[in-house]
């Protein structure tokens, strides 16, 4: 049946512009009434842009096609518009890790994903705000899954298979590879809550969402509306001993283990001293060297399409 109210805005990336199942479930939806014009990328940034410009042309849902890079940039340029004029957010994954899409329990095909899109209702979501710098220039920037930053964030971003089948390997495997890395830890001075603490990790984790690195779950607490942020600090080791307990520890994600913490807050800064190296940050999956970064919860800013019984919404099931 056609809601002649809703006008669906297809953002997909141009490498997957030809993909045929896409093309196909475009198709059905027309000939099922659906109102959809698709947009697609010649490069980075576009997504972000196009997906600005639906506030002047009648659309009321923005349906970003692509990997967890082009579902960031198209949030991102919702987040340039008003908050009343910001269409809601569909996903159709096409990307290889889709950890956004994976872990809010969309269907990963394009037929079914793009007739979820047209069915399911929109839930208020939180997004995150980033404001990172280096040498006086400092960039913003909005996500709704995660960011790594740490050791951590290099190894998540490129080499995600590597690191699922060590860490499946035991620890010996590990240290042997974390010490091929030459793996290191970044110092910095975390504030949260009015809290001070220097600290020396591995990994910083971020979660809005649960999960990134193509399926590493790095934030298994966290909900999508719930204004907190899960924060995961995995501390540096010494040993074969000590990493098998960090390991350990990981299985439980403890509020205050030895190596391993987990906790919530609204907003979290990392500074750094002058000799500190800075900090790789992956922001859009891509890491990239900050010596100062601010992460705080934006409450409810964005409406994505959604499952009801998500397990990252708290309201679930109260729609
Ligand atoms: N027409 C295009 N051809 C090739 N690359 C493009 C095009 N348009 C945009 N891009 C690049 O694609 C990036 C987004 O890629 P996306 O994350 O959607 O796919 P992916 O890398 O295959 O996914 P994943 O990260 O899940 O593996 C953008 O940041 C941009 O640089």
């Amino acid at each position: 049946m056609t809601d002649s109210q809703q006008h669906y805005l297809l953002i997909i990336n141009g490498k997957s512009a030809g993909n045929p199942a896409l093309r196909d479930a475009v198709d059905e939806q027309r000939q099922a009434g659906m109102l959809i014009t698709v947009r697609a990328t010649w490069e980075g940034g576009d997504a972000a842009d196009i997906a600005e410009q639906s506030a002047g042309m009648g659309i009321t849902h923005v349906i970003a096609c692509g990997g967890d890079g082009t579902v960031s940039e198209v949030m991102n340029g919702l987040m340039r518009l008003a908050h009343d004029h910001r269409p809601a957010l569909g996903i159709v994954p096409l990307g290889s890790a889709n950890d956004f899409a994976t872990s809010v329990g969309l269907p990963l095909e394009p037929g079914p994903a793009l007739a979820a899109a047209m069915t399911l209702s929109s839930h208020p979501i939180d997004v995150v705000r980033v404001t990172a710098g280096k040498e006086g220039e400092a960039t913003t920037s909005y996500y709704v899954n995660m960011t790594t930053g740490g050791f951590g964030a290099e190894i998540t971003s490129s080499t995600p298979k590597t690191l699922k089948r060590l860490l499946g390997g035991g620890a010996y495997s590990l240290m042997g590879a974390l010490k091929a890395w030459r793996h290191r830890s970044y110092r910095g001075n975390l504030h949260w809550d009015g809290k001070e603490e220097s600290a020396s990790l591995l990994l910083l984790a971020l979660g809005n969402g649960r999960q990134s690195g193509g399926g590493q779950v790095l934030a298994p607490r966290a909900k999508l509306d719930d204004g907190r942020l899960d924060v995961l600090l995995v501390k540096d080791f010494n040993s074969v001993t000590e990493l098998t307990k960090l390991i350990g520890e990981l299985q439980d994600f403890p509020y205050d283990g030895k190596f391993v913490r987990y906790f919530t807050t609204s907003q979290l800064t990392v500074t750094t001293q002058a000799d500190d190296p800075p900090w790789p940050l992956t922001l859009d999956g891509e890491a990239r060297w900050y010596d100062h970064f601010c992460a705080e919860v934006v409450p409810l800013a964005l409406r994505v399409l959604i499952p009801e019984d998500c397990p990252l919404l708290s309201s679930a099931h109260q729609h």
